[in-house]
């Protein structure tokens, strides 16, 4: 059984249709990352998935339709790492975390203590431990991407959405976060659905890639079946070299 099924999704905003009939299935502890220009449509797609758009098409996870599952039910199934999450101002590491548990609590009730046993423990596996009384605010850009993914862990769901999870970081914290969920994927066996900009490292991570343009899937497969000169050329209007690298095809931008 897939861990997400998409077939025919469609999305609206405001009017506009943006996604136009896309079709995606992400087996169980399966990485796919769909790519795509500016204004493709990923991220749109993927707040369709994550159940925060109404959309027209089938999105099932674990094999249940997502509008079948009451919202702590579907949290508890699915995460979402937004590409600029809203934090509460003032607000504390630890109380953010803990904020991935609101799906366990229930209603008029308190955190129990294993809900701040989860948190604890999650913030020991992200090295994030030393700073669960810092305010969000002061931490650095990759250090906020750790509490980003830990809240999203801490919610216990099998099926993390990661939109651009390393667009603010630098090379080093990038590799950093990206190694960081492929141990988690390998360790919880967590299915991660991702967009990302960097073509060669989304193509290092990813078991497979989604080329999404103008709404549409215009290709899928591997990494060396969608990073292809032609493709990109076709879709980023960029001329590009792609030279094959040690763990999959490098992209390079060359000037026209
Ligand atoms: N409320 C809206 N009404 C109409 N169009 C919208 C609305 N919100 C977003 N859009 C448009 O939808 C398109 C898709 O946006 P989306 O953020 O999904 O693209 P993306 O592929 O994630 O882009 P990026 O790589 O720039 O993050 C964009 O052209 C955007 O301008």
């Amino acid at each position: 059984m897939s861990a997400i099924r998409v077939e025919g999704l469609r999305v609206s905003l405001d009017g506009t249709p943006i996604v136009l009939g896309v079709d995606l299935d992400v087996e169980r502890g399966e990485w796919v990352t769909v790519i795509g220009p500016n204004g493709a449509g990923k991220s749109t797609a993927l707040r369709a998935i994550g159940g925060l758009l109404p959309f027209d098409g089938t999105v099932e996870l674990d094999g249940s339709p997502i509008d079948r599952l009451h919202r702590r039910e579907r949290a508890k199934t699915i995460a979402t790492v937004a590409q600029s999450p809203v934090v509460p101002p003032g607000m504390r590491v630890f109380d953010y975390v803990l904020l991935g548990r609101t799906p366990y609590v229930p209603p008029l009730g308190r955190e129990s203590a294993n809900d701040l046993a989860v948190v604890e423990q999650v913030l020991e596996e992200l090295d994030l431990t030393r700073f669960a009384g810092r305010r969000l605010d002061t931490l650095s850009g990759g250090e906020r991407q750790r509490a980003f993914l830990a809240r999203a862990l801490a919610q216990g769901a099998g099926i993390l959405l990661l939109d651009e999870p390393t667009s603010a970081l630098d090379i080093g914290h990038q590799q950093e976060v990206l190694e960081l969920v492929d141990r988690l994927r390998a360790e919880r066996a967590l299915t991660v659905l991702a967009t990302m900009h960097d073509l060669t490292t989304a193509g290092e991570y990813a078991d497979r890639m989604v080329l999404l343009a103008g709404g549409r899937v215009v290709a899928a497969g591997t990494a060396r079946d969608v990073l292809t000169e032609e493709n990109l050329a076709k879709h980023y209007r960029v001329r590009v070299r792609v030279i094959e690298g040690e763990h999959g095809p490098l992209v390079v931008p060359v000037r026209g």
